[in-house]
Parts: C-alpha cells; sequence; structure tokens
C-alpha cells in the first residue's frame, strides 16, 4: 500500500490525522489548499500555483475560440452569400443561440474520451476513501476529501500543468486555423520539414505544424525528461516500472561492434547483446540446418512446411515481418495458427502434410490459453498422422521447437521439446509486441527466407537504433514520428490514425503496428500511478494501398479527420520486374496525401459546371473536399529485409517517445488481464454447466444459456 497508494494524487488535509498511522505515508500528503489557490510544497520550498481550474480554462478556450469561429463564419457566410442564393444552397445557420450554447457547454462536460478520465479518476478516489477508512480508521476527515480534486489538476509535474502544454495548446489554436493549402505553399517549408537518416526519408511537411509547433513539441518532450528516459533506457535501467526490467529489445540487433565500440556501456546492456547473440546464432544454425536437409523428419524426410503457433505480440510482428520479406526462392512453406477458433488451424493446414511440418510455439509466458490449446491441436494433427511406427515422444522432439522465455523452460520440456536445442529462449527484458527481433520473429524468419535474410533485417534495424539514441529530438525520425502523434491527439483533437502502406508485401503492417502502439500507450495512469487527464494512444488502423483508398478512404476524405502514414519505396520490391506496375501504385501514394490536404475547393467545382465540364449544380456541394487533413510520407529505397527492419525499429522507438512524453508505462499491459479471468470462470461453466452457479450479470448469463442450449445434443434452440 505505501510504495503503490495513488493517494498522493490529492490534496488532503489528512496529514495530521494520517501521520498517527504511519509515518511513511506521509510523503503521500503533501498538498495544501487555501483560499487564495493551491500551494504545492516540493524540497522545502512552496510553489502557488493559480486557483483556476483547467477544465474551466480548457472550456473557456474553446469558448473563445467558437466564437473566433463564429464571426470568421458569418463574414465568410456574407462574403459567399451570392453564390449560396445562385446555386440554390439551403440557408446555413451560422449564429447559435444562447441555449444552443448553454446546451453544448453542458454537454462537453465529460463527455467523449474525458468521461473515461473522469470515471477513472473518480474509481480510483473512491477506492482509497474506503481504504482510508477501514485501515486507518478514518471517519469525518474523509469530509474534506471531497474537494480534493482540484488540487490534483493543479499539479505542476502532471504533463497539462506544464508551461510547455499551455503554449501548445495556445498555438494549437493559431494553427487550426492556416489551411495546409496555406502552409504547402511555403516553399521554405518542405526544407524545413523533412529529413534523411537510417535508410528512411521523411516528409512532414502535411502535417499542420509549423516549425515552431516542432520547438514547442521537442521542448514539451524535454519538460517530460524524454532525453533521459531514452539514455536510461539505452544504459539499461528498469524502465519497465510497473514489471520493474529494463526494456532492452535494441540489444537482439546490436553486433559485438556496438559494445566494442562503447556505444552501448553498461554491463546490463553488454550482457544482453551476448546473450542475444548467442541465440540468434543458434537460431540461424538451426535454420540453415532445416533449410539444407541436415535437420529431418523422423522418417528421415526434409521438410516442406512450417506452423508457427502464437498469438499477440508472439504472432503479429512474426508475421509481419515474414510476410514482407519475399526472397522467393525455394522457401518453405509458412503458415501462422493466432485464433482459437478452430477454423483457423483448420484452414491453415488443410493442405500440408503433418508428416513433413515443422511447429514453431511462440509463447513467452508458455501459458497463454490460445496458444497451448492450438498447440495441443498440432500436436494431435501430428501424432495422428504417425502409424506406431515411431514412437511418440521422438515424434513430438522432432516436429517441434519453442521460442520462449528461459523461465518457462520446464513447461517446455515437460511438453516433450528439449530445452538445450529446441528452445530460442528470449529474456524478460523483451517485451511481446517489441520481440520481433528475438527468437519469435528470427525463429520464423530464418527458416521461411533464410539466415542471410534474417541477419539484414537485424541491421537495418539496427541502424534505426543508432540513429534513435544519438540524433536529437528534432533531427529523429521515430521522435519527430511519435511528437506528431502528441500533436494531434492532444492538440488537434484527433485521436485515430491510418496507417496506410503503398506495397502489397506490407498488408500485415498495419495489424502489428496497432498492437505495438495500441497495448503500448493506451493507459489511464501515469507511470507513478497517477490517473491521466489526458488522452493517450491512437486508435490504428490500416489496410495496404490502394486497397485502402476503395474502402475507407471516403471517410478519411469527406468524413471524420484521420491523419495518414504512408509508407511507399522508391523501386519496386526484390524479384519484382513490373516496373510500370510500380508506377501505377506510385502514382496513388503520391496523390492521395495532397488530395486530403487541399481537398478540392468550391469554388473549382463550380468552375467546372460554368465551364460545362459538368453540368449537375446540385451536386456541387457533394464534390467539395475541405482538405486540410494532415498526413506524413515515409519512404525508403526499396522493399527488402533491411527496409523492414528499419520499419520495424522506426514504428517501436516511435512508441517509446509517445509513452515518455505522456509520462506513461508503455511496456506493461494490466487491461487485458481482467478479460482472461472472466473467460477462464465462463470456460470452466461451460464445461460443467450443472457445477457451481457462474457468478455473472442477467445479460451474460442469458446469452450463456442460450449459447449451452445452442450446443446441447439435439438442440431446439431458438432465438426467441
Ligand atoms: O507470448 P505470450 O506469453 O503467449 O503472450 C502473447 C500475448 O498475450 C497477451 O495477452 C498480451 O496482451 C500480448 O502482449 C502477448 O504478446
Amino acid at each position: 500500500f505505501h510504495t503503490s497508494c495513488p493517494v498522493r494524487c490529492y490534496s488532503t488535509e489528512l496529514d495530521a490525522t494520517v501521520e498517527r498511522h504511519t509515518q511513511k505515508l506521509r510523503k503521500y500528503y503533501d498538498y495544501r489548499r487555501s483560499n487564495d489557490g493551491v500551494f504545492l510544497e516540493s524540497g522545502g520550498e512552496t510553489v502557488a500555483l493559480p486557483p483556476q481550474q483547467e477544465e474551466e480554462r480548457t472550456i473557456n478556450a474553446e469558448e473563445e475560440e467558437e466564437e473566433e469561429e463564429e464571426a470568421a463564419a458569418s463574414n465568410n457566410n456574407n462574403n459567399n452569400n451570392n453564390h449560396h442564393h445562385a446555386w440554390g444552397l439551403p440557408h446555413l445557420p451560422w449564429q447559435k443561440s444562447p441555449e444552443d450554447k448553454e446546451k453544448k457547454k453542458k454537454s462537453r462536460s465529460h463527455c467523449g474520451q474525458s468521461h473515461y478520465h473522469v470515471l477513472h479518476h473518480r474509481e480510483i478516489k473512491r477506492g482509497v476513501k474506503s481504504h482510508l477508512r477501514e485501515i486507518f480508521g478514518l471517519g469525518s476527515e474523509l469530509e474534506t476529501y471531497e474537494s480534493e480534486s482540484e488540487a490534483k489538476k493543479a499539479d505542476p509535474t502532471r504533463l497539462t500543468s506544464t508551461p510547455e502544454w499551455a503554449a501548445l495548446e495556445a498555438h494549437a489554436r493559431e494553427m487550426k486555423g492556416i489551411h495546409l493549402r496555406e502552409l504547402l505553399a511555403d516553399s521554405r517549408r518542405v526544407a524545413a520539414l523533412s529529413l534523411e537518416a537510417a535508410g528512411a526519408y521523411l516528409d512532414y511537411s502535411r502535417q499542420k505544424v509549423s516549425e515552431e509547433t516542432m520547438r514547442l513539441l521537442a521542448a514539451l518532450a524535454r519538460r517530460m525528461d524524454v532525453d533521459s528516459k531514452r539514455q536510461r533506457m539505452r544504459e539499461g535501467d528498469d524502465v519497465n516500472t510497473s514489471e520493474r526490467r529494463p526494456v532492452l529489445h535494441f540489444a537482439l540487433r546490436a553486433a559485438r561492434e556496438d559494445v566494442e565500440k562503447n556505444f552501448y556501456t553498461s554491463t546490463v546492456v553488454r550482457e544482453a547483446v551476448e546473450s542475444a547473440i548467442s541465440v540468434r546464432e543458434r537460431v540461424f544454425e538451426f535454420a540453415d540446418a532445416v533449410r539444407s536437409g541436415v535437420v529431418r523428419t523422423p522418417r528421415g524426410e526434409n521438410f516442406a512446411s512450417v506452423v508457427v503457433v502464437g498469438i499477440g505480440g508472439s504472432y503479429l510482428g512474426p508475421e509481419f515481418i515474414t510476410s514482407a520479406i519475399n526472397q522467393n526462392d525455394s522457401d518453405l512453406d509458412l503458415r501462422f495458427v493466432a485464433n482459437v477458433d478452430p477454423e483457423a488451424f483448420d484452414r491453415e493446414t488443410a493442405d500440408l502434410d503433418p508428416t513433413k511440418t515443422l511447429i514453431v510455439v511462440v509463447s513467452k509466458s508458455w501459458s497463454t490459453a490460445e496458444t497451448l490449446r492450438n498447440a495441443r491441436t498440432v500436436r494431435d494433427w501430428i501424432l495422428a498422422a504417425y502409424d506406431d511406427d515411431v514412437d511418440r515422444d521422438t515424434v513430438v522432439a522432432s516436429h517441434f521447437c519453442a521460442c520462449a522465455s528461459r523461465s518457462v523452460a520446464d513447461k517446455v520440456k515437460a511438453w516433450g521439446i528439449d530445452p538445450d536445442t529446441r528452445l530460442f529462449e528470449f529474456w524478460n527484458w523483451v517485451g511481446g509486441r517489441y520481440s520481433s527481433s528475438a527468437s519469435a520473429g528470427l525463429v520464423p524468419l530464418a527458416l521461411a527466407r533464410g539466415s542471410s535474410a534474417a541477419r539484414a533485417f537485424l541491421e537495418g534495424a539496427r541502424d534505426v537504433d543508432k540513429h534513435f539514441f544519438d540524433a536529437p529530438l528534432e533531427k529523429n525520425v521515430p521522435a519527430i514520428m511519435a511528437l506528431l502523434g502528441v500533436w494531434n491527439v492532444n492538440f488537434l483533437g484527433l485521436g485515430a490514425r491510418a496507417v496506410v502502406p503503398y506495397a502489397h508485401g506490407l498488408s500485415r503492417f498495419a495489424a502489428h503496428v496497432q498492437q505495438l502502439e495500441m497495448e503500448s500507450n493506451g493507459k489511464s495512469v501515469t507511470v507513478d500511478g497517477r490517473p491521466l487527464d489526458y488522452t493517450t494512444g491512437e486508435i490504428v488502423f490500416g489496410e495496404p494501398g490502394s486497397n485502402a483508398q476503395h474502402s475507407f478512404f471516403q471517410l478519411l476524405h469527406m468524413g471524420q479527420c484521420v491523419p495518414c502514414d504512408f509508407v511507399g519505396f522508391l523501386t519496386p520490391a526484390e524479384g519484382q520486374r513490373d516496373v510500370a506496375g510500380h508506377h501505377e501504385l506510385m502514382a496513388n501514394f503520391f496523390a492521395q496525401p495532397d488530395a486530403l490536404a487541399l481537398g478540392r475547393s468550391f469554388e473549382d467545382v463550380v468552375t467546372d459546371v460554368l465551364v460545362g465540364a459538368s453540368d449537375d449544380v446540385d451536386l456541387c456541394t457533394h464534390r467539395t473536399l475541405s482538405g486540410d487533413r494532415p498526413s506524413l510520407t515515409l519512404l525508403f529505397r526499396t522493399l527488402d529485409a533491411r527496409a523492414v527492419g528499419a520499419l520495424l525499429a522506426l514504428y517501436e522507438h516511435r512508441t517509446a517517445i509517445q509513452g515518455w512524453t505522456w509520462d506513461i508505462n508503455s511496456y506493461d499491459q494490466w487491461g487485458v488481464e481482467l478479460g482472461k479471468t472472466l473467460a477462464s470462470d465462463i470456460r470452466q461453466h461451460l464445461a460443467n454447466p450443472n457445477g457451481d452457479a457462474l457468478n455473472a450479470n442477467p445479460s451474460t448469463k442469458r446469452l450463456l444459456d442460450m449459447y449451452l442450449q445452442a450446443n446441447a445434443p439435439q438442440s431446439s434452440s431458438s432465438w426467441q
């Protein structure tokens, strides 16, 4: 309780009482309120903070802004009135009544995402209060507790209380009013807002930013100590604070030279690099032996296919990298079975010969229910294909290998896999979604595409690691991408992002980035447990271009504004000789960002009618695109293993910089645990419906009854 108590978020008058109980709690109650405002005692100094609450400030700012917008719109309306009449447009009610404004104000407080900030804050506050009541026997003192959230809001260490945050809020009001058409007309801007590093060229001139915006964002990141957090990661400190471990996935692609030349100096990192190299070499040796037929099936035949069983980080990254790197030689046929739906297994294995299939089970924890179930299904499938001529243990030992944490070696052994030869371990300093450069990604990649492709992949990632650790934030590709995300989410209110690679090989890239970012940065408390009052994380989705243009791009052009990452390649992918086809693809790649940014003005559409190119006056408003929709362009030379490694590392580091700026831990995922626990109770209930009654709400009970009825022998269930 003492070290994790979130009470320290709140101002309190409780010190005197609490001190009677424990001296240690004192540091959690260091706020004082006075009638003049809020005072924070910090290191013996008292800092006065303005009494106005942040929520009020935001609402006032928004109102001012709205009034400005209304005034601008009304001017615009007067200027354009002739158009409206000439083209028969409906009257547009620019002016809002005072009642409308009042209604809007009411509905705005605690709506959308901020409802959840308030909810989480209340949840913790309620818990803390009952904790104090039960453990410390506090009673009437808690009355004062109700008003303490004001002090919390004025905590100057909180991201939203920093002067840099306020400066960005003010700056955003200015930038919102400048259309991208105007910004893009400035020829100096492209040079200022683009850079090349580690084989990647980033153009972010189509973001709604100026050089000043970037300066302010870097200042915010520095205020949040991003530079020193990055250094702490590089030195192997426990930056994953809630799990008390370092975060060292960059060590997985380091070379010995990086240690010898003191790029990495700490003992922790040096040891990590050494362990990574030794497992990596074992992986490559094994993969080469399988591919060359030295390692064979129990019947002495060559393996023809590989089935990788894993889920989440043990699936999405490995699938992304292996499908992106296509060597087009005599590759082993590679399949992934992730979903616990039996259909996944059936579909992926229907055309495979089990006696010639090597199985790679990827699970860091070796306890993920879906993976263990699928692994059992695969084992049964293989065993069933053998007559009694080969003994069961030999079949499992020959057909299976494992990528898992060393700490679960016993469980791997119990499964029938020899931990000394067939376990390719990774360490607790590699998070699941960061394990593509660990054995989780390297075993499938080296088996399917060869060890030289896997080495090139690691080198591409290593180039980015070096750039990431060395370059200042202003010249750092992943840092710039990260801060643009913060800008869009927190200052422009754009919480989603589309990732659109113009390369068929990157079909699974968006799914990987989705997990990487959403699991890393979707958090509700700061690293030290304080409830957040700002949004973190981005809603990431995507499909490869040009397919995406024909599915969700309509909304991006005319509906909600969703910033996009466009990823493209200057030359066709390795082995692809259809250059004209690549031109066709890239014509779309270059066109879409401009269509989003520039849109199509009403005047332009009207001109079509005037010159006779179109005769449908009624469609003028339908065909107008307001533009001003931000995107960034990321270009690589060609889609090869090196570029895939670079892409992987860029997005990993982007995620880190955002997490540090948002003051959250990007390396835990407590949110996914609850669902697993509930599923476990339900699983038991489904296996034994007549056993102990399930403690569930009426809705779930009813749904389960329907389910059990439908699956009962001779079911006659109906939906009524
Ligand atoms: O590799 P495993 O231990 O099987 O974990 C597989 C996945 O399951 C979890 O639910 C996590 O949300 C993921 O981060 C993890 O990658």
